[in-house]
């Protein structure tokens, strides 16, 4: 995985933030203005009044058909209740109209006709009733009240039209909402991710940053910064039993000299793996210098301590070491130990002074040697 700085990772949660905060006040201002359209648009409860209405047409048409043919079955009550049913329908039409969505301009010519046609029609009819017996002025009628059956008819049936397509793109509009509710969702959840996978990453960043800054790049062992931490916290708990050793290896700088550098780094990797091999938990083993080491022993006596510490000092002076592919090196190494038993107010740098000390005693005395702080040599 490749590496972002803290910056970059911190510049990607802050785009990603703003991408997600501009797609929410978007989604939300359109979702307001989408709302706002739809609301007050009831087209199915309107296509059914306009339906109901275009049956007084019908009631109309056959009236006039009797009235032209001067039918006995020409009821002027009949003609009395679709006019009052008309003059009740027509305003609520146009009140539910005008309430709707549906461009004024579209419908307004056919409202304008529906509300002419309410007006003229009592009057109408009261003039038909008194026209029984003057058959010119009949005809006259009949032919006025054809054109209001006619307005009515195409007023009706091009309200329905019109209606029915508003309907029809109300229905589109709300499957593009929800498409875009959808989108939506998933712009979200894509989001969503994104800020979690970046998250993540900047999580195993720290750790692998973590993991960098404790570890010994060469060995592999945790390094100087990372024991001294640890110990001071162990310490601070004053363990009943707590043993401190520093390995240095003798004369190291001839095998630098002898065989280069990257030989000497073959060798330290050899004592790396040695001590890994001897040292368990919840004992510590570091790398705390050039050729030095330590081990944090815990919750062991001083006679096991110093047997593990010999068995170190005596492993690696029986192993051969294969360096550049080919030579085979002997090496040896001192062992400085500093060690106490019961609770003891003491610090890191105390023990580590101490053993350091031991160290030193072992390197004047001859070296390939353990010595244990109080000037016990032991071997
Ligand atoms: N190859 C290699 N050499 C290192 C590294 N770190 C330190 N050294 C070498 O270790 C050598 C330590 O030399 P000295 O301090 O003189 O100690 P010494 O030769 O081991 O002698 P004594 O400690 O007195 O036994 C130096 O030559 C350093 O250059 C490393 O990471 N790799």
């Amino acid at each position: 995985m490749k590496m972002l700085t803290a910056k970059q990772i911190r510049t990607r949660i802050w785009l990603i933030f703003a991408v997600f905060l501009g797609l929410c006040v978007w989604a939300a201002l359109y979702f307001q203005q989408q709302s706002k359209q739809l609301l007050g648009s009831n087209f199915t409860a309107l296509v059914v009044d306009v339906m109901q209405a275009q049956e007084d047409v019908h009631v109309l048409k056959r009236s006039l058909s009797y009235l032209k043919a001067d039918s006995p079955f020409f009821d002027i009550q009949e003609l009395e209740k679709a006019k009052i049913r008309i003059q009740y329908r027509i305003p609520i039409i146009d009140r539910k109209v005008r309430a709707s969505v549906i461009d004024s301009r579209v419908y307004e010519p056919y409202l304008t006709k529906l509300s002419a046609v309410g007006a003229a029609l009592p009057d109408m009819i009261k003039r038909i009733q008194r026209s029984n017996q003057d058959s010119e002025n009949r005809s006259l009628l009949i032919t006025q009240l054809t054109k209001i059956e006619l307005d009515m008819a195409v007023s009706y049936s091009e309200l329905h039209h019109i209606i029915q397509a508003a309907s029809d793109i109300e229905r589109r509009r709300k499957d593009q909402l929800l498409l875009l509710i959808w989108g939506l969702i998933s712009a979200v959840f894509i989001v969503g991710s994104a800020l979690l996978a970046t998250l993540t990453r900047l999580y195993f960043h720290k750790e692998e940053l973590t993991i960098q800054n404790n570890l010994d790049h060469l060995t592999q062992l945790p390094n100087r910064r990372y024991i001294s931490e640890k110990a001071q916290a162990i310490i601070g708990w004053r363990p009943a039993q707590i043993g401190f050793a520093i390995i240095d290896l003798d004369l190291f700088k001839k095998i630098n000299d002898l065989y280069g550098h990257p030989a000497g780094d073959e060798v330290l990797k050899h004592i790396a793996d040695i001590l890994n091999h001897h040292i368990v938990e919840p004992n510590l083993v570091a790398r705390i210098g050039g050729e030095e080491f330590c081990v944090l022993f815990l919750n062991l006596s001083q006679q096991q301590v110093m047997t593990l510490c010999e068995e170190i000092r005596v492993a690696v002076e029986e192993a051969k070491l294969k360096v550049n592919n080919s030579v085979m090196i002997h090496i040896t190494l001192s062992i400085g130990l500093y060690y106490h038993e019961g609770e003891r107010q003491t610090t890191f740098s105390q023990i580590y002074q101490y053993a350091d000390q031991a160290l030193y005693l072992a390197k004047k005395q001859g070296r390939n040697r353990l010595v244990l702080h109080d000037n016990a040599i032991v071997h």
